[in-house]
């Protein structure tokens, strides 16, 4: 049997760069587009890519293309044969949310509708999406269930998750030729175990890891914590941190189940099922990672909610999934990146390590960046 052909959105950035590894070690052919809002280009490239080709010694064929391009993207799938597609690209800071709504209403939900508009005319209807926990809102239980009331959400961002699920819905009850899963992502942290791709983000960093990592390598002073009187062990924050490694073997997984089944429409929590609060954090980064994290206590932020941690079971019985990663190797390979890539991707921070297994040849490497067209 020939190969299947996945078209990944967003495939430059963290989560979709890991998943990326994982489907090319599979087997599959992948067709990536990223319209780098927030991951980082060099000459029209993606560095997270090329050194995915170098993990992988496997080729990925890239286009350059917002999915506000219906053009572009319509012309994508009339060209290549594209059997799956996992759907990363969005743009995620709450805040930013908060204050430009329309941009996030119409870069994630038109942004969905072209490509499914594209997938419809081209004949591929088989569709994982990148979701969060964030459509939960405000826990009414722990862990929490796929089955958990949704919509009750503070925040932009999380409703623009929240209406493209709604909207997927609906799309899968009105054609029944869609398969469509939603996947809904705890706290993704960690990084590839190479230390070759990682997180990278062209915006602020505001995540928790990052930011704690950006303390322990000296870029930024001390770590703020927000919030130390929530009705938790130590007044911190809880949530379910999962490697982003798992998190990528979820999509496979998740693909598995397109293949061999009649879904319509189905949602999944990934995650561990375990909660930890900022402080046990901090406390494994420092003994994993033999670093000190100064920080200081402030008031909450706002829109943060005390804890949520997953019911992992159902993705387990039905994708036959499981994660393989602890809190120790999340924290281990995400410092390794970070040491490895003190400045991220770009050029002039590639490191060595001594390990003998270095980046070198990561400029020697090109994505199949493809010109329409031409
Ligand atoms: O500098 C920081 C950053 C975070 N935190 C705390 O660390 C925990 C995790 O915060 P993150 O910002 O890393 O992650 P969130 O849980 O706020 O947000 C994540 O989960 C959300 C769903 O709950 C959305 O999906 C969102 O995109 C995703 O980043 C929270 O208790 C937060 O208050 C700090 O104390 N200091």
């Amino acid at each position: 049997m020939s190969p299947k052909t996945v078209f990944v959105t967003g495939g430059a950035g963290y989560i979709g760069s890991h998943c990326i590894v994982e489907l090319l070690q599979a087997g599959y052919n992948v067709v990536a587009v990223d319209n780098f809002t927030n991951s980082v280009c060099e000459d029209g490239e993606a560095p997270s890519l090329k050194r995915v080709e170098m993990i992988t010694g496997k080729p990925v064929t890239f286009y350059q293309c917002d999915l506000l391009n219906k053009a572009k993207l319509r012309e994508i799938f009339l060209k290549q044969h594209i059997d799956f597609v996992i759907h990363f690209a969005a743009i995620k800071a709450v805040g930013e949310s908060m204050q430009f709504p329309v941009m996030y209403y119409e870069n994630n939900i038109i942004g969905t509708i072209y490509l499914l508009e594209a997938m419809k005319e081209a004949g591929c209807y088989q569709l994982v999406y990148s979701s969060s926990c964030t459509v939960y809102g405000n826990p009414q239980y722990l862990p929490i269930t796929e089955d958990h009331p949704t919509g009750n959400i503070t925040n932009v961002y999380g409703r623009t998750k929240y209406f493209i699920e709604e909207m997927l819905k609906d799309v899968s009850a009105a054609d029944k030729e869609w398969n469509i899963i939603s996947l809904r992502y705890f706290n993704p942290v960690g990084a590839h175990p190479s230390g070759h791709i990682g997180e990278d983000p062209t915006k602020a960093f505001t995540n928790l890891m990052p930011y704690m990592a950006q303390v322990a390598i000296g870029h930024k002073d001390s770590l703020t914590i927000f919030g130390g009187d929530y009705a938790t062990k130590d007044g911190t924050g809880i949530r379910d941190y999962i490697h982003v490694v798992d998190l990528a073997s979820g999509h496979l997984a998740a693909l598995q189940k397109l293949s061999n089944s009649v879904v319509r429409y189905k949602t999944y929590n990934l995650g561990t099922g375990q909660g930890y609060s900022v402080l046990e954090l901090i406390d494994n980064f420092e003994k994993a990672t033999k670093t000190k994290i100064p920080y200081k206590i402030v008031e909450r932020r706002l829109g943060d909610i005390e804890q949520i941690y997953a019911d992992v079971r159902l993705a387990k019985e039905e994708l036959k999934w499981e994660t393989k990663y602890s809190m120790k190797e999340m924290c281990e390979h995400f410092w390794k990146w970070k040491t490895m890539n003190p400045d991220g991707y770009r050029k002039s921070s590639i490191q060595t390590n001594g390990s003998g297994n270095e980046p070198a040849s990561v400029n020697g490497f090109h994505c199949q960046q493809q010109i329409l067209g031409s």
